[in-house]
Formats: structure tokens, sequence, C-alpha cells
């Protein structure tokens, strides 16, 4: 009897959780309605703080400041290669997704247009890690990459909703663009040899290019059931997380 109350308090208990979630969501959409910004504009400054810690990290400092030891980045550009690799049928995923959930064509071509440049991008990582002298076919991913890869595979399921996969596409690509982009600024003292890194996610073109999956993230946030709503915002801050933690693993490996 006492077991029985107990088990309908948890109950009640967790169903009002779930309504203040609900209430957090539907708050949060309307403050962002107010200031005509979109949801993800809105998400990045409710958690500004773990933004910065994953777009303003010691590693991309060391690399701005010129301080940056340079086995730091040579465990980066081997652990990020084996990233990429990872990334590319989560990006296929997400074009399935889609073609699937969409009703705008040029989703699929800025989606595209992203997967065709990871060709050119595992191209780029073969040479320059060939340039460095790093041997690619011997690298073991590292504990916060495996992780990393392992939220890709579970946002990889069919059953995670294209608007939800379509964020978290977002923000993996804007945190690298982001960082890389404030080792080029005026004023930067990012050393020569390191400066193509920097300009592969720190080009006007990618800037556009996740300005693009940004707009479309919105577009669909603002159609999305609370549901929706509630996984993309743990999407976003799962990414955010974990590319902190990829920080971390490359500046730890001096
Ligand atoms: C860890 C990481 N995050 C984002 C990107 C952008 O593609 C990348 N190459 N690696």
């Amino acid at each position: 009897m006492y077991a029985m109350q107990e088990v309908k308090g948890q109950k009640r208990v967790s169903e009002t959780l779930r309504r203040g979630e609900k209430m957090e969501e539907k708050l949060e959409k309307l403050k962002a309605e107010e200031k005509k910004i979109g949801m993800t504009e809105a998400w990045l400054r409710k958690h500004r703080l773990l933004y910065t810690g994953a777009t303003r990290h010691p590693f991309i400092h060391s690399i701005r400041d010129g301080t940056i030891d340079i086995a730091a980045f040579k465990t980066w550009l081997a652990q990020d290669y084996l990233f990429v690799r990872a990334f590319v049928p989560f990006a296929a995923s997400v074009l399935i997704k889609a073609y699937k959930e969409s009703d705008d064509d040029t989703d699929i071509e800025v989606i595209l247009g992203g997967i065709a440049s990871l060709k050119d991008e595992i191209s780029w990582f073969k040479s320059e890690a060939n340039k460095w002298g790093i041997s690619l076919s011997n690298v073991v991913p590292q504990k916060p990459n495996k992780n990393y890869c392992g939220l890709l595979e579970s946002l990889m399921r069919p059953e995670v909703e294209y608007t939800v996969a379509i964020t978290a596409f977002w923000a993996i690509e804007a945190v690298y663009q982001e960082s890389f982009a404030h080792c080029l600024e005026e004023g930067s003292q990012t050393p020569e040899e390191l400066k193509e890194a920097c300009e592969r996610w720190g080009n006007e073109g990618f800037a556009q290019y996740c300005q693009s999956l940004q707009k479309i993230a919105n577009l669909r946030l603002q159609k999305a059931s609370d549901d929706e709503l509630k996984n993309a915002e743990v999407a976003l801050l799962s990414v955010l997380e974990h590319e902190v933690e990829f920080w971390n693993m490359s500046r730890a490996s001096v």
C-alpha cells in the first residue's frame, strides 16, 4: 500500500517536472520571438558560457597567440581525421532525413554541399598529416573522440527527427567556424604553418555555409513540437560539451 503511494507520488513528481520543462521550452520560444531572433541564437545566449568554452578554448587561444605546442596540434590533426571520417555517415543521415522530412528543396543542396566539401577535407587531412610526418593509418581514437563519435551514432538513428539532427549538424560546424575564424582575426599571431588549417574552417565561404545551416535549423525549430524543441536543445548542449572535451584531449596530449 505504502509502496503504491510512493510510486504514485514519484509519477506525480516526474509529471510536474515534465510540465515544467515544457513550460520552459515555450518560454524560450516566446523570448526568441519577442527579440526577433531564431531559436538557435536564443539557446546560444542561454548557454553562453558553454558556447564560449567550446569556441574560445585554451587550445584555440594557443593557436591564436602562437604559443601552441606542435605535439598538441598533431594530436588534434590525427584525432580530427578520425572524427571527420565518422562525420561523413552522420552528414549522409541528415541528408536522408532532409529528403524524407523537409519540404524545402534547398535544404538538400546545402547539406550536399557540406558533404562534397568533406571529400576535399579528407584529402587535406591526408596531405597535412604527410607534411607533419604523421601516419594516419595507425591512429587510435582517444576516449573523448570515441564518445563524440558515439553521439554522432546515436543521432544517426532513424527515430531522431530531422529538426534535431540538423540542429546538431549546424552546431558541430559552427563551433569549428567560430573557433578557427578567431585564429585569423586581426591581431592574431597564428604561426604561418597553421594558417591553412585555420583557413579551412575560418574562411568566409564556410561561415556562409554555417549560416545557411543555422537558417534551416531556425525555420524547423519555429514549427517544432515541444518534444522536438527539448531534444534539439539537448543535442546542441551535447555537441558543445563534446567539443570542449575534444579540445581538452588535444591539449592534454603534450
Ligand atoms: C571535433 C570536430 N568538430 C567539428 C568539426 C567540423 O567539421 C570537426 N572537423 N571536428
